[in-house]
């Protein structure tokens, strides 16, 4: 009889935290996001608070929004009525990736070769426009293109204080996430995963990585305190500590564990199907910018949504990690993909 009421009163707990989870997620902003668990009682803790923006600590700083000057010379009909459309004008890319095929006289090729020799300012170069403008069945507006999704060049949106206007085709990541998405649990000893309820296109943004940004110093700290499991919610912002010569005690850390959105869901594999993307609406500031997730390839509603934690850049570090023997407490990898890397973090 004791028995049975103890069991009633931990159902009932169950119930009132899975109730009062779907509650918090009923009022994250942005399509609805759902929660299912066809595997046991369990709810993901209740300690993890959504937020919809970053939540800078101690010893953080943004850049003063004045420097978020936006393009000057754009109009938001240019003659295709997409915004930005004359990249070389735009103030907004002119430090995204240069249009080398569009680069046709020897003088404007001895000028970039001089900025790059130099790191000079490449505005007044053709760019590459990050996102898709005209829609096909294939090439969706909005999706980020090939260039983009191979290289991981930083993509530059326009921001509000441009000239373009509100529809710049320019602007995608800041609008936040447009798809519903699903947390489950995955049953196969990776605890919690993400899926999304619709189909993705190669190229389509899902969300953004959020949470509570830190000094290199306090991620240390956390680190030590929390563990190797701690590192899976921790992300450097240092995509620009090598061109802009950061020192590593200047570069922030986002930590998504205790707060952020339910991208922190997302598990590892090793034949991923998204990665993250360096998404910056200031362009003078290169300590703070978004982490976006965004497509690789298609991916049918419900499959599970992953990206390779040890995302390396092409050519760094090949060959590593491919001994037998496991790094002191490395975590095994269960992503199950037929070139699995056997270790989370190797
Ligand atoms: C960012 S969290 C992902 C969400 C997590 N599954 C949860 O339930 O909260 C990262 C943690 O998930 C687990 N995980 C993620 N991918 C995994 C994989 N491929 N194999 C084994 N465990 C994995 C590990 O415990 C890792 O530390």
């Amino acid at each position: 009889m004791l028995r049975v009421a103890r069991m009633s009163k931990i159902e009932t707990a169950n119930i009132l935290i899975r109730a009062e989870y779907i509650r918090r997620l009923s009022k994250v902003a942005g399509k609805k996001i759902h929660l299912v668990n066809v595997h046991d009682y369990t709810t993901p803790s209740l300690r993890f608070q959504y937020i919809p923006e970053y939540v800078l600590r101690e010893g953080v700083f943004r850049a003063d929004s004045a420097t978020q000057e936006g393009c000057q010379q754009c109009s938001p009909h240019m003659g295709r009525n997409i915004g930005c459309e004359y990249t070389k004008k735009c103030g907004c890319l002119e430090y995204a990736a240069v249009d080398v095929n569009r680069i046709t006289t020897a003088e404007m090729k001895q000028k970039y070769e001089n900025a790059l020799a130099t790191g000079g300012s490449t505005l007044g170069f053709p760019k590459k426009f990050p996102y898709f403008t005209d829609g096909t069945k294939r090439q969706r507006t909005g999706t980020l293109v090939p260039f983009y999704l191979d290289s991981r060049h930083p993509i530059y949106e326009c921001n509000d204080n441009c000239r373009c206007g509100p529809y710049c085709r320019n602007k995608n990541v800041q609008f936040g996430r447009q798809v519903e998405l699903e947390i489950f649990k995955t049953g196969s000893g990776r605890g919690w995963g993400l899926r999304c309820k619709e189909d993705l296109f190669v190229g389509q943004f899902i969300d953004t990585y959020r949470g509570e940004v830190i000094t290199d110093a306090e991620a240390t700290r956390r680190e030590q305190a929390g563990g190797q499991l701690k590192a899976s919610y921790l992300y450097s912002l240092d995509k620009h500590q090598e061109s802009e010569g950061l020192a590593q005690e200047e570069i922030y850390v986002v930590d998504g564990e205790f707060m952020g959105g339910p991208s922190k869901f997302m598990n590892h594999s090793c034949a991923p199907n998204c990665r993250q993307y360096t998404v910056s609406y200031n362009k003078h500031d290169n300590r703070i910018y978004d982490l976006a997730f965004f497509a690789i390839r298609d991916v049918p509603a419900g499959e599970e949504l992953t990206f390779d934690y040890l995302d390396k850049e092409e050519g760094e570090g090949e060959g590593e990690g491919e001994e037998e023997e496991p790094p002191d407490g490395a975590v095994p990898c269960l992503c199950g993909a037929e070139k699995c890397r056997r270790w989370l973090w190797q």
